[in-house]
């Protein structure tokens, strides 16, 4: 199981890199990470277990996080009601977004990273809804569409991937500013 140990920081060369695909039929060692990034998820979103192991609680976990630099991440978005079920919940291997909306969106609150340890204010532009290609643990391949709270957390892995971090996308002179198309989310 992974604990915040595990978790590498910015800095370290790793977030920086654009990851490798993965091959399939998936190899003991990634079958075994893509149960661990999807755990990591599971045990921090439940506030006993979270407070116990001393996690940061996450609905994204990407490979590169944990030092793998695999094209590979955990996502789990919760439903508003949390006795529903998630609104998207699997590990998407090789993600690429394959449309996305000219419409932006981003949280109203900015966003944060298990690997940034200090709060960097400022909204994330990001597209509003995508359209994601991906495959799952047992070689399925989806193409579904995202929007809102979903896709915003989805891109946020993605960059992961590419070597991205969310503060990147921070407007420098204005962390605030918006344009009027702009939509905000949850
Ligand atoms: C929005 C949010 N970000 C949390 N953390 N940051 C993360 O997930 C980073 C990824 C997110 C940052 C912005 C977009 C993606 C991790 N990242 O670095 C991976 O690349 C949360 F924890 C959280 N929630 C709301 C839902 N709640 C359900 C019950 O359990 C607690 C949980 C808290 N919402
Ligand atoms: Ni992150």
């Amino acid at each position: 199981m992974f604990l915040m140990k595990d978790i590498v920081r910015d800095g370290d060369p790793v977030l920086r890199q654009q990851a490798q695909k993965v091959t399939f039929p998936l190899s003991d060692e990634d079958r075994q990470l893509a149960h661990d990034l999807m755990e990591y998820l599971e045990v921090s979103q439940d506030p006993e277990l979270c407070e116990k192991y001393g996690l940061r609680a996450g609905v994204g976990l990407a490979a590169p996080q944990v030092g793998a630099s695999k094209m590979m991440a955990s996502v789990m978005v919760p439903a508003e009601d949390e006795n529903e079920e998630p609104v998207f919940k699997d590990v998407i291997i090789n993600p690429v977004i394959v449309s996305n909306s000219v419409q932006r969106g981003a949280l109203t609150e900015g966003e944060g990273c298990l690997s940034v340890d200090q709060d960097v204010p400022g909204y994330v532009p990001r597209s509003a809804r995508i359209t994601l290609e991906y495959t799952d643990v047992d070689g399925n391949s989806h193409h579904i569409r995202l929007k809102n709270y979903p896709a915003i957390v989805c891109q946020h892995e993605i960059d992961h991937l590419h070597g991205v971090l969310f503060y990147d996308h921070i407007d420098k002179e204005n962390p605030f500013s918006k344009s009027d198309d702009e939509i905000f989310i949850y």
